[in-house]
Formats: C-alpha cells, sequence, structure tokens
C-alpha cells in the first residue's frame, strides 16, 4: 500500500503529453493550449474614449472656468478618424479613436451643448477618459501561455489577440470497461441480484468535463480469459483504459489477472486512501498506439467516483499538457468530529456552506463506500491526513471542490 500523494506523483510523471491538434475558438472552452500566443500588436492598438463625450485638447483649456469651445467633427468606433482642430472640441463616442491633437475627453453629462458650442465648468484633466495603447498589453507580450486550461476569459483574450482557431492538445480517448455479472443497463430488465450500473457514467461525465473522448466498453462477465479479450480491444485506439469493479481480492475479481494477461505492467495496486484502496495502475505498451494507461477503480460506487477524481482527472489533464494538472484546494472548517483508524488518507463527501463568512464543512454522516447518494449530495471532498486518529468540530482541514476538479 503506497501512500496518496506518492502514488499520484508516480502516476502522473508517467504521463507524456497527446499530440496537439487545431480547433476554432467556438470548440476551444476547456482545452489546454499547446501553443504560446504572443501579442502581435499592443492591446488596445490605439487610444481610444472610454466614454460618449467631446475630445478636446487639455492645453486649450488654460486658467478657470467655465469654458466655451466649438465642436467641429465626430469621431465614431470604427469610422474614419477627424484630426482636433485647435481650440475647439471633437464629438466621440466610446471606443472611437482619440483624434491627433486631442488629449483628454469631456464625458456628455459634463458638458452643456448648445448649437455647435459646448461650455465646460472644469477643464479635463490630461489623459481624462482616455484609454491608452497598451495599456492591456504590450506589443510582443505572451499572455497566454502552452500549459493554460482555457477558460471562457482565455478564450475570448485569444480572440481579442485576433486568432479564429488555436493549438490545444487533442481529446485523450478514455475507454470505460465495466466489470461484473450483477451489471445491468439502467431501465433494462434483470434476474434478483443484479443493480443498474452507475458508475460509468460518473466517470464519462467527469472525463469529458475534463477534456476527454469517452467510450464505453460493453460489460465484461466475472469470467478471466474473456475479461483479458475486452481488455485487449479497449487498449486499442485509447489513451487510457479505466476499468470498474473486480480488483480487489475475491475469487470473482479478475480484472488484475485480465489486466496482465492483457499485457498490462501493474506500476502499483493498493493506495492508503479511504474509500479506494484497492486501485490498480498500470501502462501497456501497444506497437502501434504507444502507451496506454491503464486505472483500475474499486467498484464501490463512492470509491469508483473518488479514485476518478483523484487519479483520473488529474492524468487526463496531465495528459493534455495542462500545467497545473491538480485540483486547487480550499481550507475548510469540519462542523462535526470525528474518530478514526489511522493509516490512509481519508476523503469525506461534504456540502461546503459558506453563509458564515467561511467555508463550513456540513460532512455527510453516510460515508460508506457502497453509497451513491453521497456523491450526488456532495460539494467537496474534505482530505484527513492518513496520521489522524480524529478529527474534532471546527478544526481546519484542505479540501477539494468538485466543481473544481
Ligand atoms: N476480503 C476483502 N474484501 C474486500 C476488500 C478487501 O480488502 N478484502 N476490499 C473492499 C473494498 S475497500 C472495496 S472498494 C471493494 C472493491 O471491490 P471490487 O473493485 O472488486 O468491486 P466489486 O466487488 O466488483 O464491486 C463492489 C460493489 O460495487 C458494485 N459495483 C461494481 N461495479 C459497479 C458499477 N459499474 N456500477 C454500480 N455499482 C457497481 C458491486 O455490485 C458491489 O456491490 O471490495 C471490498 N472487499
Ligand atoms: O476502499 Mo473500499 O473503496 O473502502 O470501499
Amino acid at each position: 500500500m503506497i501512500p496518496f500523494e506518492e502514488a499520484l506523483d508516480r502516476l502522473l510523471a508517467t504521463a507524456a503529453p497527446v499530440g496537439p491538434e487545431r480547433v476554432s475558438l467556438d470548440d476551444a472552452a476547456g482545452r489546454v493550449l499547446a501553443e504560446d500566443i504572443a501579442a502581435a500588436d499592443a492591446m488596445p492598438a490605439f487610444d481610444y474614449s472610454a466614454m460618449d463625450g467631446y475630445a478636446i485638447a487639455s492645453a486649450d483649456l488654460a486658467g478657470s472656468g467655465p469654458f466655451r469651445l466649438l465642436v467641429r467633427g465626430e469621431s465614431a468606433a470604427g469610422r474614419p478618424l477627424p484630426a482636433l482642430h485647435p481650440g475647439t472640441a471633437c464629438r466621440i463616442f466610446t471606443g472611437a479613436r482619440l483624434p491627433p491633437g486631442a488629449d483628454a475627453i469631456a464625458p456628455q453629462e459634463d458638458a452643456a451643448r448648445s448649437g455647435d458650442e459646448i461650455t465646460l465648468q472644469e477643464a479635463p484633466r490630461a489623459g481624462a477618459w482616455v484609454r491608452r495603447r497598451g495599456a492591456d498589453l504590450a506589443e510582443g507580450a505572451v499572455p497566454l501561455r502552452r500549459g493554460a486550461r482555457l477558460t471562457p476569459g482565455k478564450v475570448a483574450l485569444a480572440a481579442a489577440l485576433d486568432r479564429p482557431s488555436v493549438l490545444v492538445a487533442r481529446r485523450p480517448v478514455v475507454t470505460v470497461m465495466c466489470s461484473g455479472d450483477e451489471l445491468r443497463a439502467p431501465g433494462s430488465p434483470g434476474p434478483a441480484g443484479t443493480i443498474a450500473e452507475s458508475n460509468s457514467y460518473f466517470i464519462a461525465a467527469t472525463a469529458r468535463a475534463a477534456g476527454a473522448a469517452v467510450r464505453i466498453a460493453p460489460f465484461v462477465p466475472d469470467d478471466a480469459a474473456r475479461a483479458a479479450e475486452a481488455v485487449s480491444t479497449a487498449l486499442r485506439g485509447s489513451d487510457l483504459v479505466v476499468t470498474v469493479g473486480g480488483v480487489s481480492v475475491g475469487d470473482h475479481d479478475i480484472v488484475r489477472p485480465a489486466l496482465e494477461a492483457a499485457g498490462v505492467s501493474l506500476d502499483f495496486w493498493r493506495v492508503a486512501i479511504k474509500p479506494g484502496k484497492p486501485l490498480a495502475v498500470g501502462r501497456a505498451e501497444l506497437s502501434r498506439c504507444g502507451v496506454v494507461h491503464v486505472l483500475g477503480l474499486p467498484g464501490n460506487p463512492a470509491s469508483a467516483s473518488l479514485t476518478f477524481v483523484l487519479f483520473g482527472v488529474p492524468l487526463l489533464r496531465a495528459l493534455q499538457g495542462d500545467a497545473a494538472p491538480r485540483p486547487p484546494r480550499v481550507i475548510v472548517r469540519a462542523d462535526s468530529a470525528l474518530r478514526r483508524q489511522p493509516g490512509r488518507a481519508e476523503f469525506l463527501r461534504t456540502r461546503l456552506d459558506a453563509s458564515s463568512g467561511e467555508l463550513v464543512a456540513r460532512i455527510a454522516t453516510n460515508q460508506a463506500s457502497g453509497a451513491v447518494t453521497s456523491f450526488a449530495e456532495a460539494d467537496a471532498l474534505v482530505l484527513v491526513p492518513a496520521h489522524r486518529e480524529r478529527i474534532d468540530e471546527g478544526d481546519r482541514l484542505e479540501a477539494i471542490r468538485l466543481a473544481e476538479i
């Protein structure tokens, strides 16, 4: 059994990024950049007005007001640029270029207009309401770097940098393979003792949110030879194969021998986490497809979901070259006490309540690894370090928010 952090480090150390592909900006959100994007021009590229009003030369308004100015010409966004006639004001609108000779804007609320004249009570100071060329970005700056995950804000920045498309990591292909004679598809009939398969739905949705393309393999019966065949099929064309169930020690837990029979070498099996201990991690080297990562997740629903969150998602992010593949952590305050066996890092499904000004973890009372409800209701996972024998109400602990993985 190896400690959690060591297990994750070992897994991520083996993750070589998949190749790149070019996508339109419409499809870029959530993807990971495979190129640096530099500003070919300054941003903004020209001085422009931040207000609807009048462009003036502040030096024209010496002494104390009021000042009367003739209005000549107009600068509107996207239109040809007039020059400022000395001693006059130029009508200007938000986003319009600053006429040569002007250095300040008087918002129209501060200008009394009468015919083709305005009166200003005070002189705008030089630079007032002017957005300067390069104020946002200098020419040649590199605001988007390889390894950045494209949030909506970053996609919009790429658009502002005049890019219609970006080079991103292609989507890693994940094949999810559930094993167990008891499984049937939701809504399909089955004899007593069978259950509706649910883990693949969590894994598929989570993997897609992490940028993967997902394939679901047919259920694998508890038969070692057929499982080995199914693993061989799943490996082809995959970057990651995720098996679910059958990875523990029972007579029907045939997944580990099946993985090995299909040519997967297991790097480790069993991690000091609760739940999810029987996790198996390995790789296969296929002649034409290269390296395929393999995660053998335990079948209990909370264990399968948790191990995919803790290991599957960071692996998918690392395969895309993400510079920050691990989920961020926040500090939360425990709302209840807990006594426990030390030895494994525990991840408690919890809701978070921010109403008191800090994040309070409302820890679910049912932490059973078979509980499907606990993950459905959880906002976060509270991390109890392996050595802790207890937590007390009010203790500060780290947590992973499920919306941020
Ligand atoms: N003697 C021991 N028994 C068990 C140990 C152990 O150390 N010694 N470990 C336990 C732990 S911890 C876990 S976790 C489970 C994991 O076992 P498996 O990965 O072999 O999982 P299964 O036995 O196949 O299934 C467990 C449970 O989950 C249900 N299941 C499986 N797949 C799905 C699915 N796709 N969707 C919904 N539910 C699923 C399955 O029906 C079982 O109820 O082993 C313990 N045993
Ligand atoms: O680790 Mo098992 O996943 O505790 O139920």
